[in-house]
């Protein structure tokens, strides 16, 4: 994950220190750029361990599921979205509430995934492939306004791209989970509509290194890259709607120890 520890790098570089929403402090570039050969490998980190079955859940809650329930996530042993729930234990109308029943005019719900993979299907080469979660009317709904907030898929050579618009991106805590995320979706959606893969483009708008995260930051641009993971898609599954856990697996993830750090609330 050479693309992550440069991007590391620049920002520690070139980042301007900032007061921020949550009081910490990051130093933060805007608009850079990763991207990821899907072939060469699954991109997950390896300077540190990522938490697999948390990204794994996280993204069958928000796609396959559609849900903003953190209830799921808790019986599954996942924490994540605990500092942003509301008093009904939901994250608001953000994310899988989007994704999967943005709310249309006449009170219908459109689902914006089952609309992709049939234009996938029957439109590859269509340039208006888009999903977001950016509801502008709801944005006030949300306990958080989306971060992964936007991508366009793309169809060529008989390969799936995906480029993901990220307007704010905690690089040690939320992205390493961002980049997975996104790479393994990809899969999914190539997996059911017959398509290979081909890259992952990961734009984040304001990119940040919180204050409390430099040591760890620090420490991972001193530990030398494994060689990236693959990923195991259960071949009987033909409906994007019909994955399950035990139906997406990471092989051969090798990583350094993990690393603690506090998330800003
Ligand atoms: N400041 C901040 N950073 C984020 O990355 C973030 C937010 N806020 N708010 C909403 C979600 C929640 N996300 C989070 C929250 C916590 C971790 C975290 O604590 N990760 C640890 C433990 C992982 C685990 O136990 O599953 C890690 O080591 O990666 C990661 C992503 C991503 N988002
Ligand atoms: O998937 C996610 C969700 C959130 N983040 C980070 C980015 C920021 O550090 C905070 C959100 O704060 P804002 O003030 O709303 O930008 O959460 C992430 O990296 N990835």
């Amino acid at each position: 994950m050479k693309q992550y520890l440069d991007f590391l790098k620049t920002v520690l570089e070139e980042g301007v220190l900032t007061e921020d929403r949550t009081g910490t402090g990051t130093i933060s570039t805007f608009g850079q750029k990763m991207v990821f050969d899907l072939k060469e490998g699954l991109p997950v980190v390896t300077t540190k361990k990522i938490h697999l079955h948390s990204v794994i859940h996280e993204l069958l809650w928000m796609f396959v599921l559609g849900s903003n329930d953190v209830s799921y996530l808790q019986e599954n042993g996942v924490r994540i979205w605990n500092e942003w729930t509301d008093e009904k234990n939901t994250i608001g109308k953000g994310y899988g509430y989007q994704f999967r029943g943005w709310e249309g005019s006449n009170g219908e719900r459109i689902d914006q995934v089952e609309r992709l993979i049939h234009d996938l299907r029957n439109n590859p080469y269509s340039r208006r492939h888009i999903i977001t979660a950016w509801n502008v009317a709801q944005l006030d709904d949300m306990r958080l306004p989306p971060c992964h907030m936007m991508t366009q898929w793309y169809v060529r050579n008989g390969e799936l791209s995906c480029q993901l618009y990220q307007r704010s991106g905690d690089l040690f805590l939320g992205v390493p989970f961002n980049i997975t995320f996104y790479a393994i979706l990809t899969h999914m959606l190539a997996h059911v509509t017959g398509l290979g893969v081909g890259k992952l483009h990961h734009v984040i708008g304001d990119a940040h290194i919180y204050v409390n995260h430099l040591e760890q930051v620090q420490l991972q641009l001193t530990r030398e890259p494994h060689p990236l993971p693959k990923l195991w898609l259960n071949p009987e599954v033909q409906h994007f709607d019909d994955f399950t856990y035990d139906d997406i697996r990471v092989l051969d993830y090798q990583h350094h120890p993990p690393i603690k750090g506090k998330v800003s609330v």
